[in-house]
């Protein structure tokens, strides 16, 4: 264990979400998220003072689920600011669990940096009978603190775990254990302290060509999800609108219905690039399987979810058109 010589300061950026809700009555489970400060919240938990020396800001306040690219990467430009600052060590984010798998997933592929970059949210508002918000808090800035989660890229840490940002997904509607990694977490908490066992293999952050310091819009990428008796009506609809790749969330191995092909053949024809990945939560998209993708020149998105296939996308598009690098990109990424 290394030997801290000083505190860790560490900024702690608001964005609203449950961490900051509070109930909208005495009984049940209703609330209203975003209700709560930044310095609401920090000042509940008086534990932050033992681990680091806090500064706060509140960089937004909504329920995540209204989140817009605008608004993930001015976060991430502030963050990236924050982060170039000598006197700020790492930057602990409080978010909705709704789209925190995505925005965690932007940064992680688009700061510069080797500093520690910990996302947090709660499933109970802070008022709640065993509200999770502060625990999960005081593990964020611990991990936050910690040397072991320098240079592992963006984090999200709850319910005791610490998840990368590449793999991490909300899959549970109400549950505090909803954070989930396909490939499992990649350390936990223990008595207060984070425990690693892996680090993340696929490139991030200070790695990866993707600058978001520069970029205050995405290029417009939108997921279409496969079911039986899917039409082509809304394939037409986002090509008129000028969208520059459809995510095609297929079903099984990215499978692709018979009736799509001819709209989506000629979707790729007007420029459109082709995604492919699977409306299930588990396993990779094998090229040229289901679908003869050289054929169609479409991509696949290895083994990421139809939202972060979007993100990865609109940033690869931002560096290239040319189907055989964007592919490349999904492979490293
Ligand atoms: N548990 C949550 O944080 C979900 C609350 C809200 N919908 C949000 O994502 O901001």
């Amino acid at each position: 264990m290394t030997a801290h010589t000083r505190r860790s300061r560490i900024a702690i950026l608001g964005t609203g979400g449950t961490i900051a809700g509070t109930r909208t009555g005495t009984d049940g489970d209703a609330y209203r998220p975003a209700s709560l400060g930044i310095d609401e919240i920090i000042a509940a938990v008086p534990e932050l003072d033992h681990i680091a020396d806090i500064t706060s800001e509140q960089v937004l306040q909504i329920d995540s689920a209204n989140i817009e690219d605008h608004e993930m990467l001015a976060l991430a430009r502030r963050t990236s600011q924050l982060l170039a600052a000598d006197d700020i060590d790492a930057v602990v984010i409080t978010h909705g669990t709704d789209a925190l798998e995505e925005t965690a997933y932007l940064l992680h592929l688009g700061l510069k940096t080797t500093k520690p970059v910990v996302f947090v949210g709660s499933m109970r508002p802070a008022d709640a009978l065993s509200a999770d918000g502060p625990r999960n808090l005081v593990h964020a800035v611990t991990v936050a603190a910690s040397a072991q989660a320098i240079g592992m890229g963006v984090l999200a840490v709850m319910n005791d775990e610490v998840h990368t940002a590449r793999d991490v997904t909300k899959a549970h509607s109400i549950n505090v254990a909803t954070l989930r990694s396909p490939h499992g977490p990649l350390g936990h908490i223990v008595n207060g302290a984070p425990v690693f066992y892996r680090a993340p293999a696929r490139s991030h952050t200070y790695l990866t060509p993707f600058d978001i310091d520069t970029l205050d819009q995405l290029p417009k990428v939108d997921i279409v999800f496969a079911h039986a008796n899917m039409t082509t009506a809304v394939i037409d609809a986002l090509v008129s609108t000028g969208t520059e790749a459809i995510i095609h969330a297929g079903m099984g191995n990215g499978s692709v219905a018979a009736r799509m092909i001819p709209t989506l053949t000629a979707a790729r024809t007007a420029g459109v690039h082709i995604v492919r990945c699977s409306r299930i939560p588990n396993g990779s998209i094998i090229r040229n399987a289901a679908v003869p993708d050289d054929t169609h020149d479409w991509l696949v998105a290895d083994d990421q979810n139809p939202q972060k296939a979007r993100l990865l996308t609109a940033l690869a598009l931002t560096r290239t058109q040319q189907t055989r690098e964007l592919q490349d990109i999904f492979w490293t990424y």
